[in-house]
């Protein structure tokens, strides 16, 4: 079965999905026996590897790396086509439907497909809509974009909504790299209510609380990267 197919029956038995997110630029190679290690007894479902700004084949070398330690299903989570590497299992081919920049719409997108042909990769398309965390994050920089007003939540769920008629296999609610304020229950449970496709909720989340609000209130998969790089313990708290 595919990694996308996988999600799908995973959330049908009511399971929730939990990524932690590996950066490229800030992970240390040689540290990642040790750190794998205390995935695997976690309840880590997911690995999404990926950074707003990767330098050269980083992600390449990392998978590489991250593979030898870890079953998990390992999914590039791109900020720029740099990040495709035929070692992960499958490719969130994200479209930042917040933003109007067209570069992030579908530029990329086509730039990506010649090396996507030499790959086997599983391509998942995925909408990715960043939404203001309180602060200025990388992806809000990097792709010249602003993010929605959590106070318009109407046009958050009409964004969505279209992502899903457009196709798209899944949907990505962002606040942000190391967001000060992530996703608020209502927000997420008024997506939720809108879409039929599985909702992923990244961006800010510290705590357990904060993650098992974001499941009640329907987020399918938490994607969490900030606070294991600032302490690597919260791990435990996750024990399987
Ligand atoms: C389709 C392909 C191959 C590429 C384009 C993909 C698109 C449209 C990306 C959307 C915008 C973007 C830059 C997303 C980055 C996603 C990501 C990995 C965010 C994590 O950000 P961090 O690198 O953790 O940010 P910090 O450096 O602030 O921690
Ligand atoms: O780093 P954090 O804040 O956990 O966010 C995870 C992910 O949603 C960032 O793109
Ligand atoms: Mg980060």
């Amino acid at each position: 079965m595919g990694v996308y197919q996988n999600i799908l029956t995973s959330i049908l038995k009511g399971e929730n999905l939990l990524a932690v997110l590996i950066d490229p630029d800030k992970a240390m190679l040689k540290n990642i026996a040790g750190f794998m290690l205390k995935i695997n007894q976690s309840k880590t479902t997911h690995i999404f590897v990926g950074g707003s700004t990767v330098n050269g084949n980083a992600t390449d070398v990392l998978v590489k790396e991250v593979k030898k330690h870890t079953n998990l299903p390992i999914i590039i989570f791109p900020g720029d086509v740099n990040q495709i590497t035929d070692e992960a299992d499958a490719l969130l081919f994200l479209s930042l439907i917040s933003g109007r920049n067209p570069e992030y719409l579908i530029g990329k997108h086509v730039d990506s497909i010649s090396k996507l042909r030499e790959t086997q990769l599983e391509v998942i398309s995925t909408g990715y809509i960043l939404i203001n965390g309180g602060k200025q994050t990388a992806v809000e920089r990097e792709t010249n974009t602003k993010p929605l007003s959590v106070n318009h939540i109407q046009e958050v769920i009409d964004t969505a909504k279209a992502g899903e008629l457009l196709g798209m296999k899944l949907m990505y609610l962002e606040a942000g790299s190391g967001a000060v304020n992530s996703a608020s229950n209502n927000i997420i449970k008024a997506i939720k209510n809108e879409l039929n496709i599985p909702l992923i909720v990244g961006g800010g989340m510290r705590t357990m609380e904060q993650i098992s609000n974001a499941y009640k209130s329907g987020a399918n998969m938490v994607v969490i990267g900030t606070v294991l790089e600032e302490d690597e313990a919260f791990l435990d708290s996750l024990h399987k």
